[in-house]
C-alpha cells in the first residue's frame, strides 16, 4: 500500500493494476498458505486480499457469490448435499442455504487464517457459517476428495487464482477426484478466470472437463474489483441431458427480488452468451 492506495500488480494480468484507495489497514497477516490482507477501502467496503491478489470486496462480492451458487444448483433437480471448495469468506455457504431443498453443505477451506478474518472483517460473507445445515472442513480440497465416491450433488470450487495454494484445482486430476465425488446427474461449478486474460487457462481447462463431462458450459460474471471486471464459471454436468444454458428450477419474481441482487434467471441464460473472439476460441477443437 503507497500513498494511501492498493495496487493489484499480479504476473496473470501483466501491466495493469486495479487500484483501491485505502482508509485504513484492518489485518496483516502471513498465514501456513498466503499472505492474509484486510483493509477498508474508501468505495468498496472492507477488501480481503490473499497473495496480493483481491479476493472479495464487501461492495460487490453478492455478484461472484450469487452467479458461483444459484447457476449450478438452478441447473441441478433436487440438490441436497452440496460441497464447497474454497470459499472461505462465507459468501457462496451464504447463498447456498437460500435453497430449501438443501440438506447439508459442507465447506473444505485450506486456510482457517482466512475463515478467522472473514469472520471479524467480513461479517456480511461470514454469516453463511452460522447456519445449522452447515460444516466446516478445514484442509486441502484435493486430499479432501481423495476418499470420496458418489457423496455430492453440487460442487462448487471458489479458488484463488492457479499462482498459490489453489494451482492444484486448475489440474485435471482434481477435476476427475470431483467427478468421483458427484451422485448420478451431479454438477460442478469452478472458478475460472478471464475471456480478457487468460484464454489459455480456460481451452486447457475446458479441453480436459469436455473428456470427463458430457455437458460443459462455460459463463461469466461481472465483478468491478475483478482484474478486466469479469470472471468465469465452469459449469460441468454429469447428466448428458443437462440443460445449464437456462434454469430448470426457479424461485418466483417476488422471491427472486428478496433472495438475490445479481442473479435472475435472465442473467442465468445471459451469462453463458460470449463475445465473438472467446466463443470462437473455445469452439475451436
Ligand atoms: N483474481 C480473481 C480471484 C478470484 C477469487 C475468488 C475467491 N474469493 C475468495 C475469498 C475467500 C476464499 C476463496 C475465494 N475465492
Amino acid at each position: 500500500v503507497k500513498d494511501g492506495w492498493f495496487k493489484e500488480i499480479g504476473t496473470l494480468w501483466p501491466g495493469q493494476a486495479m487500484s483501491l484507495e485505502v482508509k485504513e489497514i484492518l489485518h496483516v497477516e502471513k498465514s501456513l498458505f498466503q499472505d492474509v490482507l484486510v483493509f477498508q477501502s474508501a468505495s468498496y467496503g472492507n477488501v480481503l486480499v490473499l497473495d496480493g491478489v483481491i479476493q472479495s470486496t464487501e461492495r460487490d462480492e453478492f455478484s461472484y457469490q450469487e452467479m458461483m451458487t444459484h447457476v449450478p444448483m438452478n441447473s441441478h433437480p433436487n440438490p441436497k448435499k452440496v460441497l464447497v471448495i474454497g470459499g472461505g469468506d462465507g459468501g457462496v455457504l451464504r447463498e447456498v442455504v437460500k435453497h430449501e431443498g438443501v440438506e447439508e453443505v459442507t465447506l473444505c477451506e485450506i486456510d482457517e487464517a482466512v475463515i478467522r478474518v472473514s469472520k471479524k472483517y467480513l461479517p456480511g460473507m461470514a454469516a453463511g457459517f452460522e447456519h445449522p445445515k452447515v460444516k466446516i472442513h478445514v484442509g486441502d480440497g484435493f486430499a479432501f476428495l481423495e476418499d470420496k465416491v458418489d457423496s455430492f450433488d453440487v460442487i462448487i470450487t471458489d479458488s484463488s487464482d492457479p499462482v498459490g495454494p489453489a494451482a492444484s484445482l486448475f489440474q485435471a486430476k482434481f477435476f476427475e477426484l470431483m467427478k468421483n465425488a458427484l451422485h448420478p446427474g451431479g454438477i460442478i461449478c469452478t472458478q475460472c478466470e478471464c475471456i480478457w486474460l487468460h484464454m489459455p487457462i480456460i481451452k486447457e481447462v475446458m479441453g480436459f472437463t469436455r473428456k470427463l463431462f458430457p455437458r460443459v458450459e462455460y459463463g461469466f460474471v461481472t465483478i468491478p474489483t475483478y482484474p478486466c471486471g469479469q470472471i468465469g464459471l465452469m459449469i460441468c454436468s454429469k447428466d448428458p441431458n443437462a440443460v445449464i444454458k437456462e434454469p430448470i428450477r426457479q424461485w418466483s419474481k417476488e422471491q427472486e427480488t428478496k433472495l438475490c441482487r445479481y442473479y435472475n434467471s435472465d442473467i442465468h441464460k445471459g451469462c453463458f452468451i460470449l463475445p465473438q473472439f472467446a466463443k470462437a476460441a473455445l469452439e475451436a477443437p
